[in-house]
Order: structure tokens, then sequence, then C-alpha cells
């Protein structure tokens, strides 16, 4: 079992130490069971010796129950951390394209639902050794007071067990259906919360949305995890019948067939009742031990060749990477299959150089293949053919991470973070607060001794400021802004174009923007032209002849 395995792949030792620690209290409360039953039915046996007896039994039970129960939560707890951990690593580690095709709602699904469904699974454990440790000491017990009825006991569990597992297998089933439909509500909700404002302002939209985008899968999931639940109870209900039928069939009919006397029927009788509820848990926890099953190998497809990797594959690389120099793409593709309309978007090839200090910008129409550019160039993206060549060294899947180190990018859909992680502001007290002043920005935000903005809910225009500064603190060699002055007044314009990008380029930066402001491109070294994916145009510098169809794009 995949649970199994994984929880012994972390810890054997502690996975032993606690299975021992359950068998023995197991062992312990079927000792209890036989000098109750004694008690009960040996007028010799309630001396003082006797409760001495039972008092040591006792403080073992609950000893051993607890040191069980204390090193598998422990297991436990361990095994979700490093769960949490190692899926936010993963996700780190997967290339863009791999997240991208898997979908942020199926991330969120993993995270929301699988790993809760594993950690169910893992916390039912500690229960599961000890019932198993009590159902194997009493019946051992019961075989030591009647052969015939032990073997009886035997039979109805093994028969029971077999009747069990069929429907089990089918609540599984439906189980399983159910997480590719909490993909889809999970998907659901993302669009109810990023539109939000579109839903609000259109009340048709969000009739339909609401009925058709969130109500349709809901009902599906609920169908679906109704069934699975129901065949579950049904089954719990079917075994109880089945126990008491066993028992009744033991007390009227078995027990006239063989010669076992009244006392013996009565022990029996009370062991068997004891053991209804370890069997109980026993198999109840089958349903939720697969359900955890079915969640861990949800988590192990997003990456099964690295999910049982050892730790060595850390998403932070802390080299220093080579000073720039020179960028050469050398017929460089990538390629966008969409499988529902079986089309495709090809970028490329294309064959570039960009020099140390250079400013280019990069033009094109919407859907030309830009950004697919800006993440190509800036190793987001491995080239699907051609070769990029960094410093006259050729880029690889085993240098690409340190080839990432060159680039600070701000991309159209960028990300705020709240604190200014893996910078340290306290280094760079004086310029933090010259670029905040630089991008008037000083009047609005602060940033702790921590690194943590006093706030991000600003502006968009602002946020995009914000992001630029970041992009500074980061003092990389290549700088990459995807439609960064989209969102700035007329007058921030101009000072981006005309006094902060020529400042990046007098240190020595080399900067590739991608834009529509035409009435800033002389300010550039040279001028790209995309188009439909192809590289139609790369003039060198000044006079930046623009073809006729982009002169008017701003
Ligand atoms: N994640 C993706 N999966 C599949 N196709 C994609 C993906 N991202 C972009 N595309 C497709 O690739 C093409 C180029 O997209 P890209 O975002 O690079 O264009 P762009 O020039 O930056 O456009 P815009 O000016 O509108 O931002 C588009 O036709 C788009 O449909």
């Amino acid at each position: 079992m995949k649970l199994l395995a994984f929880l012994l792949s972390r810890s054997r030792g502690l996975l032993v130490l606690a299975t021992f620690a359950g068998i023995v209290s197991g062992a312990s409360s079927s000792a209890l069971v036989s000098v109750i039953n004694n008690a009960l039915t040996q007028d010799t046996f309630r001396s003082g010796k006797t409760l001495a007896t039972f008092g040591g039994i006792l403080v073992l039970f609950v000893t051993s129950r607890l040191a069980s129960q204390y090193v598998l939560n422990h297991l436990n707890q361990g095994a979700l951390l490093e769960l949490r951990m190692r899926l936010s690593r993963r996700v780190l580690t997967s290339t863009l394209r791999q997240l991208e095709e898997t979908g942020m709602h199926r991330l969120q699904t993993l995270l929301t639902d699988d790993i809760p469904a594993v950690s169910n699974s893992l916390s039912l454990l500690p229960t599961i050794a000890i019932s198993a440790a009590t159902l194997i000491g009493c019946l051992a017990y019961l075989a030591t007071l009647s052969p015939i009825i032990f073997v009886f006991m035997i039979g109805f569990i093994i028969v029971g067990g077999l009747i069990y597992r069929l429907p089990v297998r089918l609540s599984l089933k439906y189980f399983q259906q159910s997480r590719a439909q909490s993909d889809i509500l999970n998907k659901a909700f993302r669009s109810l919360m990023e539109g939000i404002k579109e839903l609000k302002l259109h009340a048709p939209r969000r009739t339909a949305f609401l009925s058709q985008g969130v109500e349709v899968p809901a009902k599906e999931l609920r169908r679906l995890m109704r069934v699975s639940s129901n065949i579950l109870s049904t089954n719990a209900s079917w075994t109880s019948f089945l126990f008491f039928a066993f028992l009744g069939l033991l007390l009227f009919s078995v027990t006239r067939l063989t010669d076992v006397s009244a006392t013996t029927l009565t022990s029996c009788t009370l062991i068997i009742l004891y053991l209804q509820q370890p069997l109980d848990l026993l198999l109840g926890s089958l349903n939720v031990l697969g359900r955890g099953n079915i969640a861990l190998e949800r988590l192990q497809q997003l990456d099964p060749q690295g999910w049982n990797a050892k730790e060595n594959d850390s998403p932070s690389y802390e080299g220093t990477p080579p000073r720039f120099e020179r960028l050469e793409l050398r017929g460089v593709t990538h390629t966008y299959f969409r499988e529902n309309d079986d089309t495709r978007f090809v970028l490329g090839p294309i064959n570039l150089t960009f020099q140390r200090g250079e400013l280019v910008f990069l033009v094109g129409g919407n859907g030309s293949g830009k950004t697919t550019f800006g993440k190509l160039l800036t190793g987001l993206y491995a080239p699907d053919a051609g070769e990029v060549w960094l410093n006259g060294e050729r880029v690889t899947d085993a240098n690409r991470e340190q080839y990432r180190q060159q680039f600070t990018a701000v991309f159209s859909d960028f990300h705020l973070f709240d604190n200014l992680f893996g910078l340290d502001p306290s280094d760079r007290g004086a310029r933090v607060r010259e670029y905040l002043s630089r991008l008037q920005l000083d009047h609005k935000v602060r940033i702790s001794e921590e690194g943590t903005l006093s706030t991000t809910s600003l502006s968009q225009g602002q946020r995009k400021r914000l992001a630029l500064l970041t992009a500074y603190l980061e003092e990389r060699s290549f700088y990459l802004f995807d439609e960064w002055a989209a969102d700035q007044d007329p007058a921030f314009k101009e000072i981006f174009y005309n006094q902060l990008l020529p400042d990046l380029k007098a240190q020595g930066k080399t900067v590739l923007v991608i834009s529509h402001d035409n009435r800033f491109f002389q300010v550039a070294d040279r001028l790209l032209v995309l188009e439909s994916g192809r590289l139609v145009d790369s003039s060198p510098a000044i006079g930046l002849e623009l073809p006729e169809r982009h002169r008017n794009a701003s």
C-alpha cells in the first residue's frame, strides 16, 4: 500500500516501535478481558493478588497505548509537513509549462482536498495498530477458551471481511471520480474570486455562472460523494447485522451441535461483544485508507519520477551568476498545442543576439508571441528546438537554473510579494529610500528592516512601480519589462522611458522592453518586431524603421 510505503520510507524504526507498542497495548487489552472474565466466572479469582495483576496490566495497557499513539502522531504530523513541503518544492522545481498544463485549480485541489485526505488516513494509523493488536489478542484468548468457537469466529471475520471489501471498492471508485469533479469545482471557485467584479456588474452572467459554472459541478460532486458515502453506510449497517446474526447463530444453533459449557459460552460471548468495536474500526478504516491512497497517488502524479527522490532538489540557487556579456539565440522555437481545438501556436525559429548594455524594444500585435518570447528568453521555458548560448556557453537543462539568475522580469501578470523575500533591505537602506522617492512612492509605502512592505493595496500603476523597485534591488544583468508602462500616467511614462531605462543602460544593464509606446522608440538601440510568432525585423538602432502596420500602435 502506497501510504504504508510512504510512512516506511520516512521512518522505519519509529513505525516498528509504534506497531510494537500497539501490539503490547492490544495484548494487554485482551489480558484485561481475560482477567475480567476469570473474575466473573471463578470466585477464587477475586483476590488481592488478582487485583494487583489487573492494576499492572491496566497501567501497561494505558502506557503502551499512549506510546503507540504519540509515536504515530509524531510520524503522521511529520509526514504531513513533508507532504506540504514536497508539494511546494515540486511546484517550484516543476517547469512553468508543466504547471500551466497541470492548471492552478488542480494544484489547489491537491492542497485543499488531497493533503487533508492523506492526513485523515494517516491519523487513523494509531487506531488501526491498537485495534489489530486487540483483535489478535482476543482471538488468541478465544482459542484457549473454545477452539471451535474460535474457528467459527475466524470464518466469520474472513467471510465478513471479503463481503465488506467489495462495496468499499465500489465506494472508492465513486470517490476517485469525485476528485476530477473537485478539480472542476475549484476552477469555478477561482473564477468566482477572480471574476467577482464582472459577476457583480452583470446579473444575467452572475445567475448563469452560478447555475452552470458552480451548481452543475457542485451537484455532481454531491452525487458522487453521496453515493460513495451511502455505499459505506449500508455496508457498515450490513456488517453490524452480520455480526449479531453470527452471534445469534453461535448461541442458538452452533452450541447445540457442539459440547460447549454455559460458562465457556458466556466468556466467549463477552469476548466477541468486546471485539465488535475493534472490528468496526478496522473495517471502517479500509475506506479512509483507500481514500488516502487515492489522494497520495494524485499527489505523486504531479511528478512521478521525482516524488521519491531524496531531497536534493532544493529550488533555490545560491551561486553567483557569471557576468553577462553576450546572449545568443540560435533557431529557438516554442510551440503551444491546444488539444481542445487541435491547433497550435509556434514561436520562432528565432536567431538573435543581445550584447551587454543594449536597450532593445520588442513590438508586435496581440497574440504575436511577445510574452512567450520573454518566457523563452528568461529561461522560464526551455526551447523545443534550437540553442541558447550565454557568454559562449550553451544553456542546457543542467545550467538553466543558473542562467535564469541573470534576469529580472516584470511580466504583465506579475505578482507582488508583501515582503522583499531573498533581498536584504537593511544592506540597501539608502538605495531603497532613493528608489521609493524616484518611483514617487515614498509617501505611500514604507519598507521595514525585515523587508516587509507597509502595504500592497495600491493602484495598478503604483503596484507596478513597486515591482520595478524589487527589480532594481535584484541588481541583475538583464531586465525584461512586459508592457510595464501601459498603466503609467503620461508624466511617469516620460520618466520611465527617458530617465529610468537610459539609467539602466548607463549602468551596463541589458534591457528588453515589450512596448506599444511608439512615441518613445527613439530611446532604443534596436527594435524587434514579432508577427504571428516570427521575428520579421530586427532593425539596427536609430532610424527605427517600424513596419507601417505598427506605426500607430500606441
Ligand atoms: N499558456 C498557454 N497555453 C497555450 N497557448 C498559449 C499560452 N499562452 C499563450 N498562448 C498562445 O500563444 C500565442 C502568443 O501569446 P503571447 O501571450 O505570447 O502573445 P503576446 O504577443 O504577448 O500578446 P499580448 O500583446 O496580447 O500580450 C497566443 O495565440 C496565445 O493564444
